[in-house]
Parts: structure tokens; sequence; C-alpha cells
């Protein structure tokens, strides 16, 4: 029985987590669940699930949530980012998913790599953030890094059983997002049909990044320190039916792909059931019904979300965190309504323009530079 931490349970990629877990429960126990201030859901979670210990991430709701269940299904209960830390390291073994949106990811990551717990990690900000760090961490620790992310689950499928000397390019698929061929004017779209993803029903944060194409930007990242390859030697590809989910090159020109259905709940269980892979209801390719597979290059004029992480990445030092943590800042504003769509880009690359960079940071240097990036995102949102 493999005991599994979920932290950011109550999110989608949480949620489709324990549709998982439901299915195999004579393989998967949930020892440990963490979430924001969805303390109703949680309940029900751990009606279901009896984790031994849970998290949230203010005392107000942890105190909701102890007000609301039977004291016989009371788990011990934490709050804050120490919350997140404790239910992070919970586990003795098994495996802790980090299904968090943002920056709040890195701590419990770093605290359970510090213990030699193995990661599935959906996210993505903990390697853009702090990938020289965190992966450095891994190797120490002997703890693993599995790929939950779709198309870093499919790159990593591909590279089974290869030689990793002879990857040529790392080709990664992009849906392109809602507005990859209209409207022609950006900056009047609004935040439904922003968050109206043509492929997949995700998060509010991801589903933004999707439509400005920095989500590909931030994966282009999380490729580069997961599977040790230079950002040249990474390609993205709009591939608007998102079927094929990724691809590998090798040097002597054969390419190996990996397709299914668009349903995060594939690369979920394999990330927790790796290195098995186990029979399953999921649903299955209709070859015959799939129609045309296309692809296309990505307009960095119209997304230049894309151009800017590629140029954060190949900085390096705290320029990603500060990429990552302006782009949180833009992505909420927008959402609030404080900025129109084609601002997120500008606030983006203009925080990046007065950072000063730190090479080979620490991590408190990297916390601080997030720290900085805010601040100066603010203030350019707020015009
Ligand atoms: N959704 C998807 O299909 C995919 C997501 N990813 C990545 O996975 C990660 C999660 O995405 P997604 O599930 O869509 O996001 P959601 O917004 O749906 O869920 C985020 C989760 O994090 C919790 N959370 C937020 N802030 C805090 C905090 N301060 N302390 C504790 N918990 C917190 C939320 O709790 P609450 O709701 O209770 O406030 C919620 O459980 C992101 O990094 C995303 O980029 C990657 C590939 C696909
Ligand atoms: C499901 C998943 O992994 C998302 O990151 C997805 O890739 C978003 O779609 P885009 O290709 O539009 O960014
Ligand atoms: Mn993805």
């Amino acid at each position: 029985m493999r005991e599994i931490v979920i932290l950011g349970s109550t999110g989608s990629i949480g949620r489709q987590a324990l549709d998982v877990i439901r299915r195999f429960p004579g393989e998967l126990r949930v020892a440990g669940l963490a979430a924001g201030s969805n303390w109703p859901l949680m309940a029900e979670q751990i009606r279901e699930f009896r984790p031994r210990v849970v998290a949230l991430a203010r005392e107000e709701a942890a105190r909701e949530l102890a007000q609301n269940l039977p004291p016989e299904e009371l788990p011990d209960i934490f709050w804050g980012p120490g919350g997140l830390v404790t239910v992070a390291t919970a586990a003795d073994s098994g495996v802790v998913l980090n299904a968090l949106t943002g920056t709040v990811g890195l701590g419990p990551t770093v605290a359970a790599l510090e213990k030699g717990l193995d990661i599935a990690l959906a996210n993505k900000e903990t390697l853009v953030v702090a990938g020289e760090l965190v992966m450095k961490l891994a190797r120490e620790k002997g703890a693993r890094i599995l790929p939950v992310d779709s198309e870093h689950s499919a790159i990593w499928q591909c590279l089974a059983g290869q030689p990793r000397n002879r990857v040529g390019k790392i080709i990664l698929t992009a849906s392109g997002g809602p507005f990859r061929k209209e409207p022609a004017d950006l900056s009047r779209v609004t935040v439904d049909e922003a968050l109206a993803h043509p492929n997949w029903r995700m998060g509010k944060k991801i589903t933004i990044d999707s439509a400005t194409l920095m989500n590909k930007g931030l994966e282009v990242l999380e490729a580069h320190w997961l599977f040790a390859v230079h950002y040249d030697q990474i390609e993205v590809v709009v591939h608007p039916q998102s079927i094929i989910h990724s691809m590998v090159e090798f040097v002597d020109g054969s390419v190996i792909a990996q397709l299914s259905l668009p349903d995060m709940r594939l690369p979920i269980q394999y990330a927790l059931s790796y290195p098995d892979r186990w029979p399953g209801e999921l649903p299955r390719v209709d070859w015959f019904a799939l129609g045309e597979l296309t692809f296309e290059p990505p307009d960095t004029n119209r997304f230049p979300c894309l151009a800017l992480a590629y140029a954060a990445g190949r900085t390096g030092g705290t320029m990603p965190a500060v990429l990552n943590a302006a782009n949180e800042v833009a992505v909420d504003a927008f959402l609030a309504g404080e900025i129109d769509f084609t601002t997120i880009p500008r606030l983006v690359a203009g925080v990046m323009e007065e950072h000063a960079v730190i090479y080979e940071p620490t991590l408190d240097e990297i916390l601080a530079a997030d720290q900085w990036a805010r601040r100066a995102a603010r203030e350019k949102a707020r015009g």
C-alpha cells in the first residue's frame, strides 16, 4: 500500500488525484491532505479518505473544519505555511503530490525532499523558481521527482528506456489557448473568455497562463530542469487538439510521442503507479472519431509571454523567480478586472527589466527576489 499526501486537495488536480485513489483502494491510501480555504470540501474528503493529518491556509478555516467534524473523525489539523510543511512531511514513505498553485508550493516541496520523500509534481512554479536547488536536493536525498504536468509526464514516458545522452530535442505541445487565432485585438477580451480553455478544465491561474502562453513558457523552464536539456533543445509546437501531449526527437531523427485524450487523471495515475502501469477505465482514443491532428508555430508577437519565459530561463539566477512572481500578480490583477489581458506580458516584461539578477542564488535570495517582484508588479498594476 502506497501512502499519498495531497497538497492542494480541493483544487482541480487534487480532486482528480482523489478520484484516482478512489479507483485503486488496494494500492493507494491517503495519509494527509492540505488546502487553502475550502474547509467544507476538505471535511467531505476527510470523511471519505480518513487522512491522519490535514492543513488549511488559515487558522479560522481550520477551526471551522474542526467544529464541523464529529470528534471520532477528527484528524490532526494544522494551518499556515507551517501546516503545509507538517502535512508534506507526515508520511515516512510514499509520495507527496504537490498540487498547490504558485510559489507557495516551494516550501513544502523542499521540506518533503529534505526528508527523502518522492514528490509527484504538478506545481510547476516550484521548478521555475528554484529548479537548480530543488533538483540538487532531490539528487542528494535520493528522492524522485515524478512529473504530473501532462507534457512532462509525456516526455518522461517517451524517454523511458532511451539513452538520455541521445536526446536531440524535446517538442512541447501547446493547445494555443482560447485566443489562438482571434480576436485580433486581445486588449478587450474578458475574464470569462480567457477562462474558457478549449480542451482542459483547470484552476483559474493556469487557465489564464494557457491563454497568454505563459503556461508553455513555465513548462519550458520545467522541462529544462526535469530533463537536463538546454533551452535550445526545447521547441514549442502548437497542437490545438491536445492529443499529443509532447514528443522527444532523438539524435538519429526518430521521434517518440505520447498520446491520449486530455484527461489529467492519466498523468496523475502514472506518477502514483510508477514504474508500474495500472489497468483502468479512463477514456480511450477513438482513432476513427479523432479527426485531424494539426501543428503550427507559436505566435510570439501575439503572445510575448513565451519569449519572456525563454529569456528568463536563459538569463537564469533569480530572473525566473521574478518572471513567475510578476506573472502571479499580473494574473490576479487581470482576474480582478484591474488590468487588461495585454497588460499581463507588458507588466511582467517591465518588472524583469528592472531586476538586478543574482546568479547562483540561495533559497533566501530567491524568496527575496520573489517578494521584490511582487511589490514591483503591484505598483505597476496600480498604474
Ligand atoms: N489543473 C490542471 O489540469 C493542471 C494543473 N497544473 C499545475 O498544478 C498546480 C495546481 O493547479 P490547479 O489544480 O489547476 O489549481 P487550483 O486553483 O484548482 O487548486 C489549487 C489548490 O491549492 C490550494 N491552495 C491555494 N493556496 C494555498 C495556500 N496558501 N495554502 C494551502 N493551499 C493552498 C487550493 O485550496 P482552496 O481551493 O481550498 O483555496 C487548491 O486546493 C498548478 O501549479 C498548475 O500549474 C499542471 C498541469 C495541469
Ligand atoms: C493539462 C496541462 O498539462 C496543462 O498545463 C495544459 O497543458 C494547458 O494547456 P496549454 O497547452 O493550453 O497550455
Ligand atoms: Mn501542462
